[in-house]
């Protein structure tokens, strides 16, 4: 009690991170930028309290995170309110560089991507997590999921740092208690609730980036 009254930080909770990425659906499959948002911030907050090894990764995602922020306290922050109108105003007046880096760096669409992909490091970890054994090791799957997803979009140096960060992460035991949902029983039932969605909201933004061509965003 008294850590969770010194601390800064409100206590991290997977239920909220995970209700966050539920409700940024609209009912017409549009994703609420806020939410979303709001989930990744959820995340970094779980990244800091596992330590200042992680802090690399986690300052990358808090910069991408108050890029977003901007862009929605901005005049124009009503055209960011979904990714899907983020998208169309974006593009219909040229303010994302869509084949090499120039006047936009901090573009919402280019900006999301880099969320995106991570996104997917997410899905495939939190996959690994809740199937995975008393005894499976969370530097091995989150190097597995990694592996599969964002390595390729991250130059060597990263990957080995990254890699190097994966080795410090706390067994899978405290990792579930740092959770702060209940038991691993569930844990594992609250995560296959979430995943589907997380899934969706992926595969729903994947498809809107591969129509418009905005994939490869350098
Ligand atoms: C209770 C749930 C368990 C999961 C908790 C996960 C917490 C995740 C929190 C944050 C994830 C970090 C997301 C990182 C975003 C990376 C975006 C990116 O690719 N950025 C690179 C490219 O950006 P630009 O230069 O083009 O602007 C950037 O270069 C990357 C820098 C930092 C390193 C990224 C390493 C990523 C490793 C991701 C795995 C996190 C492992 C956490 C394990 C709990």
């Amino acid at each position: 009690m008294a850590d969770a009254a010194l601390s800064e930080e409100p206590k991290f909770c997977l239920s909220e991170v995970l209700d966050s990425f539920k409700t940024c659906l609209t009912e017409n499959k549009e994703i609420i930028i806020d939410q979303y948002v709001a989930g990744w911030r959820g995340l970094t907050r779980f990244m800091n309290s596992l330590g200042t090894i992680f802090s690399f990764i986690s300052k990358d995602a808090v910069d991408k995170i108050q890029i977003m922020v901007k862009h929605r306290n901005d005049v124009n922050g009503p055209r960011y309110v979904t990714v899907q109108s983020m998208v169309k105003y974006e593009l219909d007046n040229g303010l994302v560089d869509l084949t090499k880096r120039s006047s936009f760096p901090e573009s919402g669409c280019r900006t999301l991507l880099r969320l995106h992909r991570a996104l997917r490091w997410l899905e495939l970890f939190l996959e690994r997590l809740r199937t995975s054994a008393e005894d499976s090791k969370t530097s091995v799957m989150c190097s597995e999921a990694y592996n599969e997803s964002l390595a390729q979009f991250h130059p060597w140096l990263i990957r080995k740092a990254a890699g190097m960060a994966f080795c410090a992460l706390p067994g899978r035991s405290t990792f579930f208690e740092v959770m702060n949902v209940g038991t691993p029983e569930q844990v594992v039932v609250m995560l296959g609730d979430a995943l589907p969605l997380i899934s969706e909201v992926y595969q729903l933004t994947e498809d809107l980036y591969l129509k418009h061509k905005l994939l490869d965003i350098p």
